[in-house]
Protein backbone atom coordinates (compact mmCIF):
# COMPACT_ATOMS: atom_id res chain seq x y z
CA UNK A 1 0.00 0.00 0.00
CA UNK A 2 1.44 3.44 -1.11
CA UNK A 3 -1.31 5.83 0.04
CA UNK A 4 -3.24 5.91 3.02
CA UNK A 5 -6.24 8.54 3.54
CA UNK A 6 -7.31 9.42 7.40
CA UNK A 7 -9.29 12.29 9.07
CA UNK A 8 -6.78 14.87 9.74
CA UNK A 9 -4.80 17.32 10.28
CA UNK A 10 -2.12 15.67 11.32
CA UNK A 11 -2.52 14.10 15.08
CA UNK A 12 -6.01 12.50 15.27
CA UNK A 13 -6.93 9.20 16.07
CA UNK A 14 -7.47 8.13 12.44
CA UNK A 15 -3.58 9.17 11.71
CA UNK A 16 -2.34 7.20 15.00
CA UNK A 17 -4.46 4.30 13.35
CA UNK A 18 -3.55 4.53 9.72
CA UNK A 19 0.01 4.81 11.18
CA UNK A 20 -0.94 1.35 12.96
CA UNK A 21 -2.05 -0.46 9.89
CA UNK A 22 0.96 0.25 7.67
CA UNK A 23 4.29 2.58 8.28
CA UNK A 24 5.57 2.65 4.84
CA UNK A 25 2.25 4.44 3.31
CA UNK A 26 2.19 7.76 2.62
CA UNK A 27 -0.32 9.23 4.88
CA UNK A 28 -2.71 12.20 3.60
CA UNK A 29 -5.38 13.95 5.78
CA UNK A 30 -8.90 14.49 4.82
CA UNK A 31 -11.51 17.28 6.21
CA UNK A 32 -13.99 14.24 7.02
CA UNK A 33 -14.75 11.00 6.90
CA UNK A 34 -16.72 10.64 3.95
CA UNK A 35 -13.96 12.18 1.78
CA UNK A 36 -11.33 9.43 3.01
CA UNK A 37 -14.18 7.28 1.41
CA UNK A 38 -14.45 9.08 -1.94
CA UNK A 39 -10.49 9.39 -2.03
CA UNK A 40 -10.12 6.10 -1.91
CA UNK A 41 -13.38 5.26 -4.99
CA UNK A 42 -11.22 7.63 -6.96
CA UNK A 43 -8.32 5.97 -6.83
CA UNK A 44 -6.08 9.35 -5.06
CA UNK A 45 -5.69 6.64 -2.39
CA UNK A 46 -5.03 2.99 -2.11
CA UNK A 47 -6.11 2.71 1.55
CA UNK A 48 -8.26 4.28 4.27
CA UNK A 49 -7.89 3.76 7.93
CA UNK A 50 -11.62 5.10 9.32
CA UNK A 51 -13.46 5.04 12.72
CA UNK A 52 -16.19 2.70 13.24
CA UNK A 53 -16.47 1.98 16.49
CA UNK A 54 -15.98 3.24 19.98
CA UNK A 55 -16.52 1.51 23.70
CA UNK A 56 -17.88 4.31 25.07
CA UNK A 57 -19.70 6.54 22.31
CA UNK A 58 -20.58 3.19 19.76
CA UNK A 59 -20.83 3.37 16.45
CA UNK A 60 -19.35 6.49 14.38
CA UNK A 61 -22.73 5.69 12.44
CA UNK A 62 -21.22 8.25 9.49
CA UNK A 63 -18.33 5.02 8.55
CA UNK A 64 -21.24 2.60 8.68
CA UNK A 65 -23.94 4.80 6.28
CA UNK A 66 -21.50 5.85 3.66
CA UNK A 67 -19.66 2.11 3.18
CA UNK A 68 -23.45 0.54 3.05
CA UNK A 69 -25.35 3.35 0.89
CA UNK A 70 -22.68 5.09 -0.98
CA UNK A 71 -19.72 2.74 -1.62
CA UNK A 72 -18.24 -0.76 -2.32
CA UNK A 73 -15.64 -0.61 -0.23
CA UNK A 74 -13.96 -3.98 1.10
CA UNK A 75 -12.79 -3.98 4.74
CA UNK A 76 -9.00 -5.54 4.50
CA UNK A 77 -8.12 -4.89 8.29
CA UNK A 78 -9.47 -4.12 11.63
CA UNK A 79 -7.46 -2.45 14.67
CA UNK A 80 -8.86 -1.11 17.88
CA UNK A 81 -6.43 0.84 19.24
CA UNK A 82 -6.26 2.75 22.93
CA UNK A 83 -7.65 6.11 22.84
CA UNK A 84 -6.33 8.23 25.68
CA UNK A 85 -7.99 11.88 25.80
CA UNK A 86 -6.51 14.95 27.51
CA UNK A 87 -7.54 18.44 27.82
CA UNK A 88 -5.09 20.85 26.27
CA UNK A 89 -4.50 24.84 26.18
CA UNK A 90 -2.41 27.03 24.73
CA UNK A 91 0.59 28.22 27.22
CA UNK A 92 -0.86 31.66 27.11
CA UNK A 93 -3.79 30.41 28.58
CA UNK A 94 -4.13 28.18 32.32
CA UNK A 95 -6.12 25.26 33.24
CA UNK A 96 -9.92 24.46 33.86
CA UNK A 97 -11.15 28.61 33.64
CA UNK A 98 -12.07 28.75 29.86
CA UNK A 99 -14.56 29.83 28.06
CA UNK A 100 -15.00 26.69 26.03
CA UNK A 101 -14.10 22.94 25.46
CA UNK A 102 -14.05 22.84 21.84
CA UNK A 103 -13.14 18.82 20.37
CA UNK A 104 -14.80 16.28 17.90
CA UNK A 105 -18.07 15.35 18.98
CA UNK A 106 -17.18 11.19 19.85
CA UNK A 107 -14.34 12.53 21.83
CA UNK A 108 -16.40 15.30 23.92
CA UNK A 109 -18.75 12.51 24.51
CA UNK A 110 -16.16 10.16 25.97
CA UNK A 111 -15.19 12.91 28.29
CA UNK A 112 -19.16 13.59 29.84
CA UNK A 113 -18.39 12.76 32.94
CA UNK A 114 -15.16 15.09 33.51
CA UNK A 115 -16.53 18.28 31.32
CA UNK A 116 -19.38 17.97 33.77
CA UNK A 117 -17.67 18.45 36.52
CA UNK A 118 -14.89 20.88 36.07
CA UNK A 119 -15.61 22.67 32.92
CA UNK A 120 -19.78 22.70 33.83
CA UNK A 121 -20.24 26.10 32.58
CA UNK A 122 -17.89 26.39 29.26
CA UNK A 123 -19.68 25.85 26.31
CA UNK A 124 -18.87 22.29 24.44
CA UNK A 125 -18.50 23.03 21.01
CA UNK A 126 -18.19 20.34 18.06
CA UNK A 127 -14.92 20.48 15.61
CA UNK A 128 -14.68 18.56 12.82
CA UNK A 129 -11.93 16.25 14.26
CA UNK A 130 -9.85 16.27 17.74
CA UNK A 131 -6.46 17.40 16.17
CA UNK A 132 -8.56 20.17 14.31
CA UNK A 133 -9.66 21.74 17.66
CA UNK A 134 -5.86 21.70 18.73
CA UNK A 135 -4.68 23.19 15.42
CA UNK A 136 -7.34 26.15 15.55
CA UNK A 137 -6.76 27.02 19.19
CA UNK A 138 -3.03 26.93 18.67
CA UNK A 139 -3.35 29.40 16.00
CA UNK A 140 -5.82 32.05 18.27
CA UNK A 141 -5.19 31.51 22.25
CA UNK A 142 -7.39 34.74 22.44
CA UNK A 143 -10.09 32.14 21.53
CA UNK A 144 -9.83 30.85 25.70
CA UNK A 145 -10.73 27.41 24.22
CA UNK A 146 -9.45 24.12 25.83
CA UNK A 147 -9.33 21.20 23.37
CA UNK A 148 -9.80 17.53 24.11
CA UNK A 149 -7.47 15.40 21.58
CA UNK A 150 -4.28 13.06 22.34
CA UNK A 151 -1.03 13.30 23.34
CA UNK A 152 0.47 13.59 19.65
CA UNK A 153 -1.99 16.86 18.94
CA UNK A 154 -0.44 18.38 22.40
CA UNK A 155 3.41 17.99 20.77
CA UNK A 156 2.04 18.92 16.95
CA UNK A 157 0.49 21.92 17.91
CA UNK A 158 2.48 22.93 20.84
CA UNK A 159 -0.31 23.02 23.32
CA UNK A 160 0.02 22.08 27.41
CA UNK A 161 -1.76 19.24 29.05
CA UNK A 162 -3.66 20.51 32.02
CA UNK A 163 -5.51 17.18 32.80
CA UNK A 164 -4.70 13.72 31.43
CA UNK A 165 -6.62 10.51 31.06
CA UNK A 166 -9.65 12.68 31.20
CA UNK A 167 -12.28 9.91 28.99
CA UNK A 168 -15.02 8.32 31.85
CA UNK A 169 -13.86 4.55 31.27
CA UNK A 170 -10.61 3.25 31.64
CA UNK A 171 -10.67 0.87 29.25
CA UNK A 172 -11.55 3.20 26.14
CA UNK A 173 -10.40 1.44 22.50
CA UNK A 174 -11.71 2.85 19.24
CA UNK A 175 -12.03 -0.26 16.37
CA UNK A 176 -10.62 1.47 12.91
CA UNK A 177 -10.83 -0.51 9.64
CA UNK A 178 -8.95 -0.64 6.65
CA UNK A 179 -10.21 -0.06 3.24
CA UNK A 180 -8.47 -1.14 0.13
CA UNK A 181 -9.76 -2.16 -3.12
CA UNK A 182 -6.46 -3.48 -3.77
CA UNK A 183 -5.51 -7.14 -2.88
CA UNK A 184 -3.28 -5.75 0.45
CA UNK A 185 -0.45 -7.47 1.83
CA UNK A 186 2.39 -5.28 3.02
CA UNK A 187 0.18 -3.70 6.34
CA UNK A 188 1.83 -4.78 9.64
CA UNK A 189 -1.54 -6.55 10.52
CA UNK A 190 -0.46 -9.94 10.08
CA UNK A 191 2.62 -9.04 11.97
CA UNK A 192 0.78 -8.62 15.40
CA UNK A 193 0.30 -11.08 17.97
CA UNK A 194 -3.43 -12.35 18.55
CA UNK A 195 -4.87 -11.51 15.05
CA UNK A 196 -7.93 -13.06 14.98
CA UNK A 197 -9.95 -13.55 11.50
CA UNK A 198 -13.61 -11.39 10.83
CA UNK A 199 -16.05 -10.81 8.24
CA UNK A 200 -18.92 -8.29 8.30
CA UNK A 201 -22.02 -8.41 6.55
CA UNK A 202 -25.01 -6.92 5.48
CA UNK A 203 -28.73 -7.97 6.07
CA UNK A 204 -31.96 -6.89 5.07
CA UNK A 205 -35.05 -8.94 6.38
CA UNK A 206 -37.76 -9.38 4.01
CA UNK A 207 -40.81 -7.05 4.70
CA UNK A 208 -43.78 -8.96 6.95
CA UNK A 209 -42.00 -11.55 7.44
CA UNK A 210 -41.96 -13.18 11.18
CA UNK A 211 -38.83 -14.24 12.52
CA UNK A 212 -36.69 -13.28 10.20
CA UNK A 213 -34.48 -12.24 12.33
CA UNK A 214 -34.63 -15.28 14.57
CA UNK A 215 -34.07 -17.38 11.02
CA UNK A 216 -31.17 -15.55 10.32
CA UNK A 217 -29.47 -15.82 13.90
CA UNK A 218 -30.33 -19.53 13.55
CA UNK A 219 -28.38 -20.16 10.26
CA UNK A 220 -25.33 -18.68 12.13
CA UNK A 221 -25.92 -20.73 15.61
CA UNK A 222 -26.00 -24.53 14.69
CA UNK A 223 -22.92 -23.86 12.37
CA UNK A 224 -21.83 -22.58 15.47
CA UNK A 225 -20.10 -19.35 13.93
CA UNK A 226 -19.75 -17.06 16.73
CA UNK A 227 -21.44 -13.23 16.30
CA UNK A 228 -19.42 -10.37 18.00
CA UNK A 229 -21.69 -7.74 16.79
CA UNK A 230 -25.29 -7.38 15.31
CA UNK A 231 -26.44 -3.93 14.93
CA UNK A 232 -29.74 -2.25 12.97
CA UNK A 233 -29.08 0.98 11.05
CA UNK A 234 -31.55 2.71 9.00
CA UNK A 235 -32.12 2.17 5.17
CA UNK A 236 -33.04 5.66 5.08
CA UNK A 237 -36.47 4.58 2.60
CA UNK A 238 -39.09 5.14 5.30
CA UNK A 239 -40.05 4.57 9.01
CA UNK A 240 -39.70 0.86 10.29
CA UNK A 241 -37.28 -0.06 7.61
CA UNK A 242 -33.73 -1.17 8.71
CA UNK A 243 -30.78 -3.16 7.74
CA UNK A 244 -28.32 -5.02 10.18
CA UNK A 245 -24.77 -5.19 10.46
CA UNK A 246 -23.19 -8.72 11.44
CA UNK A 247 -19.74 -9.23 12.42
CA UNK A 248 -18.93 -12.85 12.76
CA UNK A 249 -15.97 -14.63 14.35
CA UNK A 250 -14.47 -16.36 11.15
CA UNK A 251 -13.04 -15.77 8.21
CA UNK A 252 -14.88 -16.34 4.97
CA UNK A 253 -14.33 -19.97 4.26
CA UNK A 254 -15.39 -22.62 1.53
CA UNK A 255 -18.34 -24.21 3.50
CA UNK A 256 -19.66 -22.44 6.54
CA UNK A 257 -20.02 -19.29 5.59
CA UNK A 258 -21.22 -19.79 2.23
CA UNK A 259 -23.81 -22.04 3.41
CA UNK A 260 -24.73 -19.21 5.77
CA UNK A 261 -25.60 -16.79 3.45
CA UNK A 262 -27.60 -18.91 0.86
CA UNK A 263 -30.01 -20.26 3.93
CA UNK A 264 -30.30 -16.45 5.15
CA UNK A 265 -30.92 -15.41 0.93
CA UNK A 266 -33.12 -18.47 1.08
CA UNK A 267 -36.02 -16.82 3.27
CA UNK A 268 -35.50 -13.74 1.22
CA UNK A 269 -33.23 -11.50 2.57
CA UNK A 270 -30.22 -9.78 0.72
CA UNK A 271 -27.06 -9.81 1.93
CA UNK A 272 -23.79 -8.16 1.34
CA UNK A 273 -19.81 -8.91 2.32
CA UNK A 274 -18.57 -5.95 3.71
CA UNK A 275 -15.21 -7.98 4.40
CA UNK A 276 -13.31 -10.82 5.45
CA UNK A 277 -10.25 -9.62 7.54
CA UNK A 278 -7.42 -9.46 10.35
CA UNK A 279 -8.46 -8.18 13.47
CA UNK A 280 -6.31 -7.40 16.37
CA UNK A 281 -6.27 -5.03 19.24
CA UNK A 282 -3.55 -2.57 20.64
CA UNK A 283 -4.15 -2.69 24.26
CA UNK A 284 -1.97 -0.43 25.79
CA UNK A 285 -0.84 3.57 24.72
CA UNK A 286 2.87 2.84 24.62
CA UNK A 287 2.43 0.24 22.33
CA UNK A 288 1.40 2.99 19.79
CA UNK A 289 4.51 4.02 17.44
CA UNK A 290 4.42 8.10 17.29
CA UNK A 291 4.00 9.73 14.44
CA UNK A 292 5.77 13.33 15.40
O1 LIG B 1 -10.89 13.21 15.90
C1 LIG B 1 -10.10 12.27 15.82
O2 LIG B 1 -8.96 12.28 16.31
C2 LIG B 1 -10.54 11.03 15.14
O3 LIG B 1 -9.70 10.30 14.65
C3 LIG B 1 -12.02 10.71 15.10
C4 LIG B 1 -12.50 9.87 16.29
C5 LIG B 1 -13.96 9.32 16.04
O4 LIG B 1 -14.52 9.49 14.97
O5 LIG B 1 -14.49 8.72 16.97
C6 LIG B 1 -11.63 8.68 16.43
C7 LIG B 1 -11.33 8.16 17.63
C8 LIG B 1 -11.84 8.72 18.90
O6 LIG B 1 -12.92 7.90 19.28
C9 LIG B 1 -12.34 10.12 18.73
C10 LIG B 1 -12.55 10.66 17.51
Amino acid sequence: MEKIAYLGPEGTFSELAATAFTKSAERFPYRDIPSCLQALAKNEVDGAAVPLENTIEGSVNITLDHLVHKHDLPIVGELAIPIAQHLLVHPKNSGLSMEAVYSHPHALAQCHDFLSKHLADAEWLHAPSTAKAAQEISEDPGLHRAVIANRLAAKKYGLTIAAENIHDFANNHTRFVLLSTRNVQDTSMEMRPRVNKKTTIVVTLPSDYSGALHQVLSAFAWRKLNLSKIESRPMKTGIGHYFFIIDIDHEYDDVLLPGALEEIKAIGCETRLLGSYPSAIIHEENEMESTV
